[in-house]
């Protein structure tokens, strides 16, 4: 189903959707009636999140919780296993394991900040998955998810219906939704933006005007479909950072019908209507923003999700590729394919980079030349998707993130050769 955040509808049984009430009396086929909140009951209309699920058994009946046995490389924030370094750091491709591996097991945390407990902030995770998860489900009781894969299909069970997304597609899995991820190509490795905050919204247009970046429309949401089993499945959620499990006689996935505006959606990034100069100048790359999880600051996100897809270039008399430049917001980016137009080498696919506050950083020495020399005939910038997570408050890499030796150990030199610039004296 097409939209951005609409109120949906779905049955996936002729008349089990009561019509004209959330909570009838009697539900229809014995079904029980159960509303999930996204938002506070009474946040305000334009923002207020909630779905009515009918299903054959209620959430409610679930055995305590225990806590994960393999609880892994996932955290959560505050971030301080150790200190936050001002340094600028680069990561290899997280490999994919030679045994198998699920999506919930094969999830690691580079960073975040912010405050689970409060609700602000994010993490962020890669996973590297070589099995699908069987008889298992997870749900994230501290944020929403923003999935990015970078290799292989995933196949996302849901509550509320199944959608398949391939590298190149996003998808956002609301907080407290139980979902399996099945693999259906191959291993599979990507991204996954953990927000704690404000909910992932399309950012406002402003004198762009009604069209444009991710149309809303774009947005695909799954029809219900359900699961009739009567076997043994076990349920990983995450609650205050940690992982905890039980296990039900029963699949979770049992909503036979369900409306609300509280869903999970996929997104192709190549729908992306990219917008960018056509005079002079490089734009600042928030005029690339996808989603967007605002602050109680205006115009100051706790998170923007940006995306950097194939586009022309025609900017005249100007230097092309991203400027030098020190953010007061602090920038994670990865790549999905291909290569990014401020570095020749060494930023690779299912790689990570990070570059915080006000730390130095722009185009490598490599790239800087080439652009400064070429022709500024239009020029396609062609077989490529980058992506950065952005966030007014520093990302605080995790112990792992700062000791792997995925970390490159020279980045730093990307930076260390260039000509003094000479002005007459
Ligand atoms: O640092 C980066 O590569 C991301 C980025 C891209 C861009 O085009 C302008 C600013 C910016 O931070
Ligand atoms: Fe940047």
């Amino acid at each position: 189903m097409p939209g951005f955040g609409n109120h949906f509808a779905s049955e996936a049984v002729a008349g089990a959707l009561p019509v004209g009430r959330n909570s009838p009396q009697k539900v229809p086929y014995g079904l029980y009636a159960e509303q999930l909140s996204g938002t506070a009951f009474t946040a305000p209309r334009a923002e207020n999140r909630r779905s009515w699920l009918y299903r054959l058994r209620p959430t409610a009946n679930h055995p305590p919780f225990r806590p994960y046995a393999r609880p892994g490389l996932i955290r959560s924030a505050p971030f301080d296993e150790v200190p936050p370094s001002p340094n600028r750091l680069r990561w290899d491709a997280l490999p994919l394991p030679a045994d198998p591996v699920d999506f919930i097991d094969g999830l690691v945390t580079y960073a975040g900040n912010g405050d689970v407990g409060a609700g602000t902030g994010l993490a962020i995770h890669a996973y590297a998955a070589t099995a699908s998860m069987v008889d298992r489900a997870f749900f994230d009781a501290d944020g929403e998810l923003l999935i990015v894969p970078q290799q292989g299909t995933l196949r996302l069970v849901t509550e509320l219906g199944v959608m398949t997304v391939a590298p190149q597609s996003i998808a956002l899995i609301p907080r407290g939704m139980r979902f399996r991820v099945e693999l259906i190509d191959g291993p599979a490795r990507g991204y996954v933006c953990e927000n704690y905050g404000a909910l992932f919204r399309l950012p406002d247009l402003g004198p762009i005007g009604s069209n444009g970046l991710a149309n809303p429309r774009d947005f695909e949401t799954p029809v219900a479909a359900f699961e009739d089993e009567d076997r043994p499945h076990e349920i990983v959620q995450k609650f205050q950072g940690g992982l905890w499990t039980t296990t039900l006689d029963h699949s979770p996935f049992d909503v036979v019908a369900w409306h609300g505006n509280l869903a999970p959606c996929r997104y192709d990034l190549t729908r992306f209507n990219t917008i960018n100069t056509v005079s002079f100048d490089h734009p600042d790359p928030s005029i690339f923003t996808v989603l967007t999880s605002p602050s109680d600051t205006p115009g100051t996100a706790n998170c923007d999700f940006v995306i950097f897809p194939p586009r022309w270039m025609v900017a005249e008399d100007t230097f092309r590729p991203p400027w030098f430049h020190r953010n007061v917001m602090s920038e994670f980016m990865g790549l999905i394919h291909g290569s990014y137009d401020a570095k020749e080498g060494g930023f690779i696919p299912g790689g990570a980079s990070l570059h915080n506050q006000m730390s130095g950083h722009g185009p490598d020495q490599a790239s800087y030349e080439k652009a400064v020399a070429a022709p500024l005939a239009p020029h396609k910038i062609e077989r490529t998707m980058a992506f950065m997570f952005e966030s007014r408050n520093v990302l605080r890499p995790t112990r792992w993130a700062s000791e792997t030796p995925l970390a490159q150990p020279d980045y730093d030199h990307v930076w260390s050769n260039f000509t003094k610039g000479n002005p007459p004296q």
